[in-house]
């Protein structure tokens, strides 16, 4: 029996729950997997359910349709055969494109890689197996951004993408380009956010000295390293961690957070809630 993915949020109110299972139960549906939250500071709902059906299309989906009108819902009704459109963004550093294409290669992240995309040339990444995936060199200078974002623009557009994975894209996205791509896009940030924000954190980390330090998946906003969280993780330093062995303690943190955070998106376990998220975890 095909699985289906249904996701919402709306106003809080009583009866939410109730209008969905009963019209589930209506069109022949069964609930596998379900799970809510009530965000008392904002007065908001969420839900995640996971049910079986014969078909979602149809009569069912007009019936949440009409009740997404009704509640004011943000809505999402997806069949989980379906796999998603991912494209994946590179610089320099390859830990996490290496990371997020051997976990796809081996069936952990079910998805469609639409392409490889890096400011740098194909030999940046020549130890790198890429399975027939395409990939687009896009260098960047302070004169072609412009240019340069819109090529990336009109491929994401072609290839129909979904999600745009910054795998350690260490380009600022214009405010134009962050605002096309609202919650479609997650970049992996290499320090535990708010703290050091920008492109050396590692070095700013070691400066100040810290004992932990970590790494955070957030989707991308217009405001550098401000955009709602989805992931993060620490791990412990010392004092006689210099610099480099902090890079390359960070490298692992990187590489499981930002897995975990496309596996999250790929299940349909994110909902955005204002600048933060809900995360209804396995
Ligand atoms: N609009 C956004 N774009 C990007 C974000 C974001 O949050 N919003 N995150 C970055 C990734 N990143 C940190 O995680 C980051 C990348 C790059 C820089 C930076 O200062 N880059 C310099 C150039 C550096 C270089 O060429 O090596 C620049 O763009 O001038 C800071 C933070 C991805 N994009």
């Amino acid at each position: 029996m095909p699985q289906y993915v249904l996701t919402l949020s709306c106003p809080d109110r009583p009866g939410i729950v109730n209008a969905v299972t009963g019209r589930l139960l209506e069109h022949g549906g069964n609930i596998l997997d379900s799970q809510q939250y009530n965000d008392l500071a904002t007065d908001r709902f969420f839900l995640r359910t996971v049910f079986t059906a014969a078909s979602a299309t149809g009569p069912l989906q007009a019936s949440f349709r009409e009740l997404s009108r009704g509640f004011g819902m943000e809505l999402s009704l997806r069949d989980r055969s379906h796999p998603r459109r991912v494209m994946l963004l590179a610089s320099k550093f390859d830990h996490c494109l290496a990371d997020l294409l051997y976990r796809w290669r081996i069936g952990e992240l079910p998805m469609q890689i639409t392409a490889v995309v890096s400011n740098h040339p194909r030999e940046t990444f020549r130890h790198l197996a890429f399975d027939g995936i395409d990939f687009h060199h896009l260098p960047v200078t302070h004169e072609n951004k412009p240019a340069q974002e819109a090529a990336l623009w009109s491929l994401i557009e072609a290839t129909q993408t979904e999600m745009v994975v910054l795998a350690r894209y260490m380009q600022v996205l214009s405010d134009a380009m962050a605002a096309r791509l609202a919650g479609r896009c997650i970049n992996i940030h290499h320090s535990f956010l708010p703290g050091f924000k920008g492109a050396r954190p590692y070095h700013q980390a070691h400066e100040r000295g810290v004992k932990l330090i970590g790494a955070t998946a957030h989707f991308v906003t217009a405001d550098l390293d401000e955009g709602p969280i989805i992931e993060q993780d620490t791990q412990r330093v010392g004092h006689h961690d210099t610099p480099e062995d902090m890079i390359r303690i960070g490298r692992d943190i990187e590489r499981r957070v930002l897995a975990q955070a496309l596996r999250y998106w790929l299940d349909d376990r994110i909902l955005l809630n204002g600048h933060r998220t809900v995360v209804f975890a396995v």
